[in-house]
């Protein structure tokens, strides 16, 4: 078979030994490339299928690793990483040990800086460039950043201080128009008029002190390279803003850009999804959360839905299409959209804020000066929570238990099921007095029958599950379903209480009594950091009233958790059934012991 030219390139410099002339064709087998992988292995399509041309030109100019390269969020890639050492093992990309979907610092010296949340990469990168003048170092710094991305607060305070440094670094947006959805804002609308040309208007980045250069054609490699060849030469902040498709080169990721952003397995030669059937399938918590807050809107018409830029993602998408006035996609600005929950609920309105539970770690104090502070009647719904699987490290929802559980006047409840997700909406929409956050993970629950008619739910109650004689398990959201397995396959099972403790806070103090009265030992259990999360709650609980039972704790250990399936990751922390059930039997051999 002939070789191509990729079967030559293992590194940024054997690239610069093609010829400009062989770039487009690079560009082509680097798309197949993806593309044939992709479509198995599963992970981010659209957003690298867009950058290729850009990647070969930025690692063709500049001398990478030398000069520092850091693309925002990470998620546009993969070309990167397979012109830069990792093509022989991108079939393991975001998979159990191998590569991860983001650039990652501890995985190649080519990714400059860790990624995954966005908007990080202009201070980054400013960062580095200021690190270099002082270390008297004469090196290039850029930045490629979305046009979604380059709209979030963050990034607009990178530019505004790289505005009045001398730093070099060079910011490239990326603008293809779309986010994961289609970008929103008045800034969408500036780049659009800008594209158009057809609007005298002042240039932001020229205002910021940028050298501003653009829009050109992203996808067009001799230009590309001129540009950055020519923007090499001058020192300082530089702004290049290019246009590209996202999806470019394969036609449905064209037409269907927000599929495509990462749509699961699809035929490599046809582009066709290949689309499981949900026939008979549980549904995900995210449709029961879209599906249940358009049931009540159409009631309640104080109820307001806010997604910061995750419309499909989250199912908050069937709110924007049935009630459009009372649905709002902020974009990529976590922070706003707290603040701007809590600014609703002060005039009466009822804000159901859904964010993914990493991304609202990005809105912390928000959450706490803005909101919890003022004890304002906010529902966050944490949508992502535990952990979320091939995403990884950077994505895991698991820190939000202990980081809202200190947080004074939040209310904190982790549903089991879809029913219990869908009655506390019920609940709250009903009035509440104190901010509430909702945490439910990605992907199906169990049941199928899951619309049934609303039941309140009482804030601050547990439920019992199963009684038992010896152990007591105290469990938090919908890590359940393991723990109801373990003890179906636990041979003394009359011995094993089992309890769906629902709220970390307020925690259930009569129901724990109870349990804490009758038990000889405890498990608690979590898909959330141990450390401050629920087990934390219950030491304390136990250290306060002087129980001095055994009190064994499963949940994520004190380490960043990587990629792989839920169900290996799970297994990895001893949070599978088998795991679980293991943890009740070295339990009940202690209790026989002692
Ligand atoms: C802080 C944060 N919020 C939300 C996300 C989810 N997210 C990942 S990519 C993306 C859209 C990025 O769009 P853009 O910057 O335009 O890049 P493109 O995908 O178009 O290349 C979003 C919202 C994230 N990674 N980080
Ligand atoms: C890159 C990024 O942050 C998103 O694309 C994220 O991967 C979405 O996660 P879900 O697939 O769980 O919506
Ligand atoms: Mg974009």
């Amino acid at each position: 078979m002939n070789k191509t030219l990729l079967d030559h390139i293992n590194l940024p410099k054997d690239l610069r030994q093609l010829k400009q002339a062989d770039l487009p064709q690079l560009a082509q087998e680097l798309r197949n490339y993806i593309i044939n992988i992709v479509a198995t292995k599963e992970g981010h399509l659209g957003a690298s299928l867009g950058v290729i041309e850009l990647t070969i030109a930025l690692h063709y100019v500049f001398n990478t690793p030398n000069d520092k390269l850091i693309w925002d969020v990470g998620h546009q890639a993969y070309g990167h990483k397979l012109l830069t050492g990792r093509k022989e093992v991108f079939e393991t990309n975001r998979q159990l040990n191998g590569i991860s979907g983001f650039p990652k610092r501890s995985e190649s010296e080519y990714d400059t800086f860790g990624v995954g949340h966005s908007s990080t990469s202009i201070s980054a990168t400013l960062g580095m460039a200021i690190a270099s003048q002082l270390n008297g170092e004469d090196k290039h710094h850029i930045a490629v950043i979305g046009d979604a991305s380059i709209a979030s607060g963050m990034a607009f305070e990178g530019l505004n201080h790289a505005g009045v440094t001398d730093a070099n670094l060079l910011v490239i947006l990326n603008d293809n128009a779309i986010g994961i959805d289609p970008s929103v804002g008045a800034l969408k609308q500036y780049l659009t008029n800008v594209k158009k040309g057809t609007e005298k208007q002042d240039n932001i980045f020229e205002a910021l002190n940028f050298n501003y250069s653009g829009p050109i054609d992203g996808h067009d490699i001799p230009l590309l390279i001129s540009e950055l060849r020519r923007l090499k030469t001058i020192k300082g902040a530089k702004f290049l803003h290019i246009i590209t498709t996202k999806g470019k080169g394969l036609k449905q990721a064209e037409l269907d850009q927000v599929k495509y952003h990462a749509p699961g397995k699809f035929d490599a030669n046809t582009g066709e999804l290949i689309v499981k059937s949900n026939a008979n399938q549980p549904p995900k918590f995210q449709d029961v959360f879209g599906e249940t807050i358009v049931e009540l809107a159409l009631k309640n018409d104080k109820i307001v839905g806010i997604t910061p830029a995750m419309p499909t993602g989250s199912s908050l998408k069937y709110m924007m299409d049935t009630i459009p006035n009372r649905a709002f996609d902020v974009g990529i600005a976590e922070q706003h959209a707290v603040t701007l929950a809590a600014g609703m609920a002060t005039q009466g309105l009822i804000p159901f804020c859904n964010i993914y539970s990493t991304f609202l770690q990005r809105a912390y104090d928000q959450v706490i000066h803005d909101v919890a502070l003022q004890n304002l009647p906010v529902i966050f719904c944490l949508d992502r929570a535990g952990l979320v699987g091939e995403d990884g490290a950077t994505h895991h929802g698991v820190f939000d238990l202990a980081y809202l559980n200190c947080i004074p006047n939040m209310v904190i409840f982790a549903p089991s099921n879809a029913i219990a997700l869908r009655n506390i909406m019920y609940t709250v929409q009903l009035g509440i007095d104190f901010p509430i956050a909702i945490r439910y993970p990605r992907g199906r629950g169990r049941l199928l029958n899951w619309k049934k008619p609303f039941e309140t739910i009482e804030i601050g109650k547990g439920n019992c599950i199963k009684s038992g004689n010896d152990i007591a398990i105290l469990s938090i959201g919908t890590i359940l379903k393991n723990v109801e397995d373990a003890i179906a396959l636990t041979e003394t099972n009359e011995s094993i209480g089992c309890y769906d403790m629902q709220f970390v806070k307020p925690l259930d103090e009569n129901l724990l009594h109870r349990i804490f009265t009758k038990y000889k030992a405890i498990i608690t259990i979590e898909d959330g950091a141990i450390i401050g999360g629920f087990a934390s709650s219950i030491l304390a609980f136990a250290n306060t009233h002087q129980y001095k039972q055994r009190i064994v704790t499963l949940g994520i250990k004190d380490q960043f958790i990587e990629h792989g399936s839920v169900s290996q990751l799970q297994k990895l922390q001893q949070l599978d059934t088998l795991s679980v059930k293991k943890a009740i039997e070295e339990l009940l051999l202690f209790i026989n012991n002692n």
